[in-house]
């Protein structure tokens, strides 16, 4: 990836060129194109998967079924070994049976006596995140096992990060017989169904799986016959392969380590739609009426830069209001889009710097760094998709 190094040159108060910084975006948005190959949720039949010879402790009895039996369910449930399923709202968690209304079996509470389980699992997982365009290890961490009966299901919500580099919720549903209980994911207008074997005439005897970026909106629709068994994985990138900045600071945070995310998916997307197809960008450059005007621009400081991107900003987008940049990694980890620094001195009217962010970590050329310190000396603006 080259740096995306964007410099408004403030020797010339005009030369905020928006064709410039369109062929620059137009640059990310190719660089970027071998890393997203990826969709933003996928799943199918997961025949490789062995019966795990799983077991609930204090869940009444034997190994589950395989397909796994509705009455084994209920009888966990009624021993006391799965607790009810709370879900986050805002920093609580909740149980709410109108939102979420499934039964959760914590890790610590499963044994699992097929030692073929691991493998096929990792081979799942690599099969998963290629599919979510995602390269390199993967790590899975089971979240929990959840049991949905008649009328179970959860309401559409996005799922919380556990921990550094979670990028993706795997979920492999346990051959059961159900109908209902489809699991739908959201992204960017679009939707993905997975039924698994709900809703079919055969009797399943494979598990199902479905894999999606975490912050990819989802649901599970009301389970109207049988019972629904699911495993939830956590899909995490491992350290080693996140530390690609080489800045142990930024590896402590956490959050300059997001692996290509959906994130990225949505820039495509954005860049794509905003600039259209690479190349055309040049076609602006004797286009005046496409240049922000110059008394658009303001003052000669970031806010100059800061006015050029509202100018930039394209229909459906909007700009989240400045900050410091002691609170930028959080922000453009959270978020969907473009992440778009200026920094700049007001008490130096030239030059003016431009930062481009993608990827969840910057592409930048380190310049004046005394520029990113102190109070005012620094601001960024987000576009984020509305
Ligand atoms: O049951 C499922 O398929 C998904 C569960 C879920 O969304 C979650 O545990 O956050
Ligand atoms: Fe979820």
């Amino acid at each position: 990836m080259s740096y995306c190094y964007i410099n408004y040159d403030s020797g010339d108060n005009n030369c905020i060129d928006r064709s410039y910084v369109a062929e620059r975006l137009c640059d990310i948005a190719n660089n970027l194109t071998p890393a997203v190959a990826g969709h933003f949720a996928a799943g199918g039949p997961a025949a490789g998967l062995p019966n795990p010879l799983l077991r609930v402790v204090g869940g009444g009895g034997d190994y589950l079924g395989w397909p796994v039996g509705g009455a084994q369910v209920d009888a966990a449930i009624a021993a006391g070994a799965a607790t009810r399923a709370p879900y986050g709202l805002g920093e609580a968690t909740v149980t709410n049976a109108v939102v979420r209304d499934s039964w959760k079996v914590l890790p610590g509470q499963l044994t699992w006596d097929n030692p073929a389980w691991d493998g096929a699992l990792q081979a799942l997982v690599r099969e998963a995140a290629a599919a979510l365009g995602v390269p390199g290890p993967v790590t899975a961490a089971l979240h929990n096992l959840l049991l949905y009966r008649l009328g179970g299901h959860f309401a559409a919500h996005t799922d919380t990060e556990k921990g550094a580099g979670m990028f993706a919720t795997l979920v492999v549903t346990l051959p059961s017989v159900f109908t209902g209980g489809r699991l739908l994911v959201r992204h960017n207008g679009e939707e993905e169904t997975f039924a698994g074997y709900a809703d079919r005439s055969e009797v399943p005897t494979a598990p199902y799986w479905a894999a999606y970026y975490s912050d990819c909106e989802h649901e599970v629709t009301p389970v109207t016959g049988g019972h629904r068994v699911v495993l939830v994985y956590n899909l995490t990138r491992p350290p080693a392969d996140r530390d690609s900045d080489g800045d142990p600071a930024n590896d402590a945070e956490g959050v300059l380590s997001t692996p290509p995310v959906r994130k990225e998916l949505t820039t495509i997307l954005t860049l794509r739609g905003w600039l259209g197809a690479p190349g055309q960008a040049n076609s602006d450059s004797d286009d005046d009426a496409s240049r922000p005007a110059a008394a658009d621009l303001g003052p000669p400081s970031w806010v100059r830069g800061t006015a050029a991107v509202r100018a930039l900003t394209p229909e459906g987008m909007e700009m989240v209001p400045s900050g410091n940049d002691g609170d930028l990694p959080t922000r453009w980890y959270r978020t969907y889009g473009l992440v778009v620094a200026l920094a700049g001195a007001p008490n130096r009217a030239d030059p003016t710097y431009g930062w481009y962010f993608v990827r969840g970590r910057e592409e930048r050329e380190y310049g004046d760094t005394a520029q990113w310190s102190g109070p005012g000396h620094t601001a960024w603006t987000t576009v984020v998709r509305k």
